[in-house]
């Protein structure tokens, strides 16, 4: 027998498996990694955070993403490099990670890498007859099992899609194992470049659970930052936003798009919402000559508005607790506008649930990874065709 499939098999059979979760967002501020142990499956998944780090991404390397990254057009030889180039990367990164952390790599049992997100097209945004929803993500799962000799799970979203998803939100699987609450409606908000949330009801009902995308979280304030003020990264404590005013015709424009009413579940990105979403909004509505600060508050409050009616949508008349997670939790004017439109809403971080709310989606792919090694199918009911019950991950081993 392979000795690499008679090492899965044995950490399968493991009382406890060491994985680290891996996670690079659309935000591309760094790559999250999170060591995870876990114990059990399915609902009785217990997972404990034994580290977490966010190693950044240098601006060379940001350039390099940002070349290939959400655009129509790119130079496919550089599409060809970058995948390996970044599984070389993430690898680099998780080893300087495990010396800096004292644990040696024969320690860990699986990585389970997202990769990067380099275009997602669902159906509803290409638009083009008879081409599937798609989703592409690079950094390949083999060089980071040769560089780091741990076996690596990576590319989880392709089966999503192959079951009937759009390749996301994967959250849904990893908020209903470590986060539902029996008599509680949660929200697992993640405000991440794109903002998302899980519902998961508390009369624990698997096929009223769901997640979707609902806008953008940071990505067009991001992106506009980046345009305006080349020395920031992002709106730091929203600092420029908090110097201006909002424009209410612009805010009305930026939300008139059909996306947003589109039923749950859904997904998007900064192929739709990015710069030249928002210059065709300001021409709309003959509001280019807004000064930067007042565009950041409108764009702001355009994300509160977004993640607020769907939330709204989705639980009309029921009570409910918001858990935050994601770079957004920091933006103090946005959480602000959340507060506002919700009347208050009880809102608390994921860390109250014992997972940092910066580590909860590397936490995600980890744990999705425990599943694919362990778990049973997870069946959210016939209704639930985007929510398939899958295992998802492919396998690459070290040798
Ligand atoms: N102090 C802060 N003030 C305002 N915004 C902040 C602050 N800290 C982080 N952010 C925002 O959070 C972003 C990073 O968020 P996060 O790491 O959750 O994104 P991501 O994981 O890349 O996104 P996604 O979940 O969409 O893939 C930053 O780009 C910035 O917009
Ligand atoms: C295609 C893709 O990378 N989507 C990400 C992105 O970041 C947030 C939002 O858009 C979400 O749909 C998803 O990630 C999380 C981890 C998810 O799948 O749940």
């Amino acid at each position: 027998m392979n000795a690499g499939l008679k090492q899965l098999f044995n950490i399968a059979n493991k009382e406890t498996r060491t994985i680290i979760g891996l996670m690079s967002g659309t935000s591309l501020d760094g790559l999250d990694i999170a060591l995870c142990e876990f114990t059990g499956h399915g609902t009785q998944t217990r997972m404990k955070l034994r580290e977490f780090a966010t190693m950044p991404y240098d601006a060379a390397f940001k350039l390099e993403v940002k070349a290939i990254f959400s655009k129509r057009r790119v130079d496919l030889e550089k599409v060809c490099l970058m995948n390996a180039y970044i599984g070389t990367f993430h690898a680099n990164l998780i080893n300087e990670c495990l010396q800096k952390w004292n644990v040696n790599p024969s320690e860990v049992d699986i990585i389970a890498s997202h990769g990067q997100t380099i275009y997602h097209a669902p159906a509803s945004l290409h638009g083009i007859d008879g081409m599937p929803d798609a989703t592409l993500q690079i950094g390949d799962g083999d060089h980071i099992a040769v560089k780091t000799g741990i076996v690596t799970l990576s590319d989880f979203r392709q089966k999503h899609i192959a079951a009937g998803g759009e390749g996301a939100p994967l959250a849904v699987y990893g908020d209903y194992l470590l986060f539902s609450k029996k008599d509680q409606n949660r929200i697992m908000l993640n405000i991440g470049g794109i903002a998302n949330f899980t519902f998961l009801p508390g009369d624990l009902n698997t096929s009223r659970i769901f997640s979707t995308d609902v806008g953008p979280g940071n990505t067009l304030m991001d992106a506009y930052v980046q345009s305006k003020f080349p020395d920031k990264y992002f709106d730091a404590d929203s600092e420029i936003a908090l110097k201006g005013t909002y424009n209410t015709k612009l805010v009305s424009a930026l939300l008139n798009h059909p996306f947003f009413d589109q039923d749950f579940p859904k997904t998007t990105g900064p192929e739709l919402f990015n710069l030249a979403y928002l210059e065709q909004a300001q021409k709309s509505t003959d509001t280019t000559q807004l000064s930067p600060e007042d565009v950041m508050a409108t764009l702001n409050r355009f994300s509160a508005i977004g993640i607020c009616d769907a939330l709204s949508k989705n639980l009309e008349g029921e009570q409910f607790e918001i858990f935050l997670s994601g770079g957004g939790m920091y933006n103090p004017l946005l959480i602000r506008n959340i507060k506002e439109l919700t009347n208050n809403v009880t809102i608390r971080d994921t860390a109250e649930l014992g997972v940092s709310p910066d580590a909860k989606e590397a936490v995600l792919f980890a744990t999705l990874a425990n599943e694919s090694l362990v778990g049973e199918l997870i069946d959210f009911g016939p209704g639930q065709t985007r929510v398939p019950s899958v295992h998802m991950g492919k396998i690459s081993l070290p040798t």
